[in-house]
Parts: C-alpha cells; sequence; structure tokens
C-alpha cells in the first residue's frame, strides 16, 4: 500500500485555503497510486489556534469545512485530516468542550474519529486550556491493513527511552497491544535546535521496542514565535529510518507499506542538516518569510547600524523576503563611528538591498533644546543616549507606516536577557527576529553564512567590539561581561535553572553571576513589551516564559536557603 505524507504549511483559520492545500496534495498523492494521505495535526485549522477554539462559530465553521472536504477528495483515497470535534459529555462530566482530532475521510464521507489522548502544557503548549483528552488507544482497518492513530504528544511519552513517564498511559504502547500493523502521527511539533536528533532517537526507540513501523507527519512553517521545521521521516519496525522529508518547506512524500512484510519498505532519505548553524539559518528564514506574508506584508525594514545584529536580521531578511524588498535605513549620530556608515552600507552591498541614510544630529538638537529647560544641570547619561535610539525608532515606524513595511527588530537572545536594548527605541517593531538567539550563536551563525561561497557579511562587522554607539568610545563590555561568560551564566539560568550556586560552582565570578542575575530579572518588564520573537531553543522568551515582572526572587539571589535574615517586629 502507498502512503502519502503530506507536509503542509497552513494559515491558521484560513480554512479554505488550508482544505485547499489538502485537497491539492490529495489528487497529487492519488495520481501517484497512493491508497492514504497523511496531514500533520489540525491541519485543517492550522496549529497553534489558540483561543480560535474558544469561538464557536470558528468551531462551527471547522466542522463544515471538513465535511465538504470530505466531498471534494478523491473518492479511492483515504485522508488523515487534523481537526476539533465536540467533546459531548462536556456539560456532564464538566470537562472541556473539544477534541484535538484527526478525521478519517474517504469515499465522500467522515468515517472515523481519533482524539488525542496526551496534552501537552508546557513551555508554549497550553493544551489543556481547550481539549479534554482521548481516552482509548484507536486504529482503522485499510485494506486489511490495521493502522493506528496517534497525534504529536502521544508519542512522547516512552518511559524507557526518557527514563521516567510524564503522564499515566503510554499510546504507542496501547496500540502495540491491540496489534496494530502500522503506527503513523500527526504532529505539529515546533522547531528547536536539535530536535529533529530527538525525535529520530525517540521513535527509533518506540518502533525497535515494539517492532512496529511508524510514519511521523510533522506540520511546517512559522506561526508567530513558532516555526514547524517538518522534517516528517518514516522508520521499519527495526527503527531503521526509511524515509525523511524536507526541512523547513511543504513536501509531499511517498512510502509503501508491504502487507506480505508487514512492514515500511526503503525510500527516499534526505540528508539530516550538517550544522545547527545551518539549521537555525532556514528556521529563521522561514520564520521571517512566514510571519511576513501571513500577516499580509511583502517587504521589511530595519535599521542598518554597521553592527553583526543588525548585518545578521537584514541577511536573514532578504533570504526569507526578497533582497527588493528589504529597506535598510542608516541613521547616524554625531557618536556613530566611521566605519558604522562604511560596515552598513559594504553589508546592504553585498546583499543587494536598498539602503538610505538619515543622520538623526538636528533631531537630537531639538530633543535637547525643549528637554534643556527640565534637564538643566544634569549630567549627560542613559536618557540622553537613549533619545537617539528612540529617534531612530520614530522614524523606522514613520517610514513602516507611510510606505507599508513591517519593521524587524535586532535585538539578540543575551541583550534581551539582560536588559541591553532601548525599549521605544531599538526593541520598536512587529517581529523579533533573533531574540532567541544569543550572540555567540549570532557571531557563529555570521561565519556559517560566509562560509557558503561568497562572503555576506563583512570582515569588519565579525572582527569590531560591539558597540551601542550611544556616547563616545562606548562598548557593550562597558556594561556587560564578554560574551561567552555572558552566554554562559545565561544558559545555565534561563535553559538548566541553575541556581546561583550553581552558576558560580561551574567557575564563574560570584559578583558577576550576582549582578547578571539581578539584570535579568529586573528586565522581565521590557521582555513583557517586546515584538513576538522566533523561537529556536527549547527555552525562550515570549509564550513559553511566564516571569512575573514585580517580583524579588532573582534579586534576592536565585538560591535556596535564601540569603536573608528575618526580622521579628516588636
Ligand atoms: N518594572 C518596570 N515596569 C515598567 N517600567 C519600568 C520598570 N522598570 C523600569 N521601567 C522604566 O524603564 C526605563 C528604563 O528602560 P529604558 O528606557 O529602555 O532604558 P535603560 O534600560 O535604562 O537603558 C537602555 C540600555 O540599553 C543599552 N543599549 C544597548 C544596545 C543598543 C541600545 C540601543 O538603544 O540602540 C541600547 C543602553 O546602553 C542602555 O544601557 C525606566 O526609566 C523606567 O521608566
Ligand atoms: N547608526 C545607526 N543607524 C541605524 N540603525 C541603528 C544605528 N545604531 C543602532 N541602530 C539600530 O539599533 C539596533 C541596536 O543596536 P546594537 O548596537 O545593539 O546592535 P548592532 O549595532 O546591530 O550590533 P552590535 O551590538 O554588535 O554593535 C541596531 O541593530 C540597529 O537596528
Ligand atoms: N503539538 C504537540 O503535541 C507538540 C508537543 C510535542 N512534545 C512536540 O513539541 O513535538
Amino acid at each position: 500500500m502507498k502512503i502519502a505524507i503530506a507536509q503542509l504549511n497552513p494559515i491558521i483559520g484560513d480554512l479554505p485555503k488550508n482544505a485547499q492545500q489538502i485537497l491539492v496534495a490529495a489528487q497529487q498523492a492519488a495520481a501517484a497510486g497512493a491508497r492514504l494521505l497523511l496531514t500533520p495535526e489540525l491541519s485543517i485549522c492550522g496549529y497553534p489556534p489558540r483561543d480560535l477554539l474558544l469561538n464557536p462559530s470558528f468551531v462551527n465553521a471547522v466542522e463544515m469545512t471538513l465535511q465538504q472536504l470530505a466531498k471534494d477528495l478523491p473518492p479511492q483515497l483515504a485522508v488523515l485530516v487534523g481537526t476539533v470535534t465536540p467533546n459531548p459529555q462536556a456539560h456532564i462530566s464538566g470537562g472541556k468542550s473539544l477534541f484535538n482530532s484527526i478525521a478519517l475521510l474517504s469515499a465522500g464521507k467522515v468515517r472515523q474519529y481519533f482524539h488525542k489522548r496526551l496534552l501537552p502544557t508546557y513551555d508554549v503548549f497550553d493544551e489543556n486550556r481547550y481539549f479534554e483528552p482521548g481516552l482509548q488507544a484507536n486504529y482503522f482497518s485499510l485494506d486489511d491493513i490495521n493502522i493506528g492513530v496517534t497525534i504529536c504528544e502521544d508519542l512522547w511519552n516512552d518511559e524507557e527511552f526518557w527514563g521516567k513517564r510524564s503522564y499515566a498511559v503510554n499510546p504507542i504502547a496501547d496500540l502495540a497491544i491491540l496489534g496494530v500493523d502500522l503506527i503513523v502521527n500527526l504532529s505539529a511539533s515546533p522547531y528547536t535546535v536539535s530536535k529533529q536528533h530527538l525525535r529520530e532517537a525517540m521513535l527509533k526507540h518506540s518502533s525497535e521496542h515494539f517492532q512496529k513501523p511508524m510514519i511521523y507527519t510533522n506540520q511546517v512553517g512559522g506561526n508567530d514565535d513558532l516555526i514547524f521545521d517538518g522534517c516528517s521521516f518514516a522508520l521499519n519496525r527495526q527503527g531503521e529510518i526509511i524515509c525523511r522529508a524536507q526541512g523547513f518547506e511543504t513536501d509531499l512524500v511517498m512510502v509503501e507499506f508491504d502487507e506480505k512484510q508487514q512492514d515500511l519498505q526503503p525510500s527516499s532519505v534526505l540528508p539530516a542538516y550538517a550544522s545547527e548553524d545551518e539549521e537555525i539559518w532556514h528556521a529563521l528564514v522561514l520564520g521571517v518569510g512566514d510571519y511576513t506574508r501571513k500577516c499580509r506584508f511583502s517587504k521589511v525594514i530595519l535599521g542598518l547600524s554597521g553592527g553583526i545584529d543588525s548585518a545578521l536580521v537584514a541577511a536573514i531578511a532578504a533570504a526569507a523576503v526578497g533582497k527588493e524588498n528589504v529597506l535598510g535605513v542608516l541613521m547616524p549620530s554625531p557618536y556613530s563611528s566611521e566605519h558604522s556608515i562604511s560596515d552598513a552600507l559594504a553589508l546592504g552591498q553585498n546583499l543587494g538591498i536598498q539602503t538610505q541614510i538619515i543622520p538623526i544630529g538636528e533631531l537630537m538638537q531639538g530633543f535637547e533644546h525643549s528637554l534643556a529647560p527640565l534637564f538643566a544641570g544634569t549630567e549627560f547619561g542613559i536618557a540622553e543616549e537613549n533619545i537617539q535610539s528612540r529617534i531612530r525608532g520614530n522614524l523606522l515606524m514613520a517610514i513602516a507606516n507611510k510606505f507599508g513595511y513591517l519593521l524587524l527588530s535586532t535585538g539578540n537572545k543575551s541583550e534581551m536577557a539582560v536588559g541591553y536594548c532601548t525599549l521605544y527605541g531599538d526593541m520598536n517593531g512587529g517581529l523579533a527576529v533573533i531574540a532567541d538567539v544569543p550572540k555567540t550563536r549570532v557571531y557563529s551563525l555570521c561565519h556559517w553564512l560566509n562560509s557558503q561561497g561568497t562572503e555576506v557579511i563583512p570582515q569588519n562587522i565579525l572582527t569590531k567590539a560591539p558597540s551601542a554607539e550611544l556616547k563616545p568610545g562606548q562598548v557593550d563590555q562597558d556594561s556587560l561581561p564578554p560574551y561567552d561568560i555572558l552566554d554562559d551564566i545565561l544558559q545555565r539560568l534561563i535553559h538548566h535553572h541553575q541556581s546561583t550556586e550553581q552558576i558560580v560552582a561551574a567557575g564563574h565570578d560570584p559578583a558577576t553571576v550576582d549582578r547578571i542575575l539581578q539584570m535579568v530579572a529586573r528586565a522581565e518588564f521590557k521582555r513583557r513589551q517586546a515584538p513576538p520573537g522566533l523561537k529556536i531553543t527549547d527555552r525562550a522568551f515570549g509564550t513559553g516564559w511566564r516571569m512575573p515582572i514585580a517580583s524579588n526572587w532573582l534579586a534576592v539571589k536565585n538560591t535556596y536557603p535564601a540569603k536573608y535574615t528575618l526580622t521579628l517586629s516588636p
């Protein structure tokens, strides 16, 4: 039996377009002789639909679109479509009103539903907010082959693989007990660095352990902060990968289930990515491209400083929306270095993007003049420095308003962590492209990019000391430890939840650790006001980061027992 994997890129809530994509894939699959077509989790509405699910008319429209799609599909093809279904028991049991489901469509009708059993409610996932878990493992028979159906998280409870159990049930084990011949998983699994290795290792373990061939179908595309990498794949019952689809692109691939051998046959296995930098690059390009297109923009704008952050964002933007659709604006102030302009222009030329120069000296004088009565007798300080950043932010938004650009902000994760960025200044923007990319990774991505044949990022941008250039001679390391040290402290704090003692025990200077932790705590208010940032790590600021703003935890040392003495009131 030929089975087609449709790795689709839905637009959330665009039901007609998503149904059309499924229909086109189905027609191609049928023409290639497929008997079954697999589509990703919630393929009809896109993942994650979030609070659209609270709207009954949205849920009704999903159901109506599904019924219509069933009629339109080629009759000889069975198709699994991700959808939502009402929970008829909700009013009795007090449960959630919906299931996250897969519908089996064939010969003009919806034949069967399968409900997701394990509902992720951690990091960026919030499925318990909407869904009731399905209670039983389920399968369908097609040409005498019994096919078990699971949905994304249903795979992620392999107790032996993880060395722990996250949920009471393992849907894969239940399907194995039912004696199915093949297990399919329909996913919407967002990209994070190296996650594909984890998925493949986890499924290898499950298919080997249960001696079942498995097909994993993933969504592709950017949806707000989340980037879905696709990379759908299939394994035979020995746990060998027999097929791997494209990363970061839509794809339609075929696998063949051999009824006699009860196994999947070898098919085309695209190579895995050679480096983390390469996969992150593709992820960010897809994230920017899809955010721009899905929000109905065609062109983007950003401030080009001659620094490395804006250089990387410009390169990603040019790859994502086309060089002719990127405008880089150079806004020198009296404190800008000579090389700020020459490096930014060299970058603009390498990329072939448009550039404009708007000096901001006069605007700074205007601010100085207006504020003079109020600021009289005070020292030049952060307030004056930030005015430059805010003038630039204003100019960029004015151009964006006038000509319909999307403004890309350029802050990296290290800066966002410690608040080394200006609210309503360089933080202005609709999408924060590298907000989850630590500064050390910004460098390695730029080096990787330059190693791909032509020099894109001018050497001087790679080698000069990073600087905000908001006062004479300023460099980032006046205010921050060297970036390799900063990033290691941040990685331990943010990703590994280490205490102050653990971070210090790893060899960091205690005073530096204290200072950085305080900066991280105090910058929470900025992160809450930042544009959505593209997620590429397992712990990004944004929807999966839920920290209080008015809090004193990190500021009093992130340690247990806390270092304070109780003072009893008399
Ligand atoms: N908890 C809280 N809730 C709400 N608001 C809070 C707040 N705490 C402070 N604030 C407000 O926020 C203000 C401080 O934040 P903000 O105005 O952003 O300014 P601030 O963080 O003081 O300064 C910006 C920093 O970013 C650095 N930097 C680095 C790289 C590039 C750029 C650039 O702009 O190009 C800047 C710059 O050198 C400086 O150290 C306070 O004056 C206060 O009004
Ligand atoms: N002279 C400038 N002209 C245009 N935009 C600027 C200028 N200075 C700063 N910006 C904008 O503000 C952002 C923040 O500056 P920041 O110094 O943090 O980053 P960078 O200059 O790109 O990199 P680096 O920090 O490594 O020097 C820049 O990325 C850019 O978008
Ligand atoms: N949609 C889902 O169930 C996603 C959860 C899953 N653990 C993943 O990221 O792959």
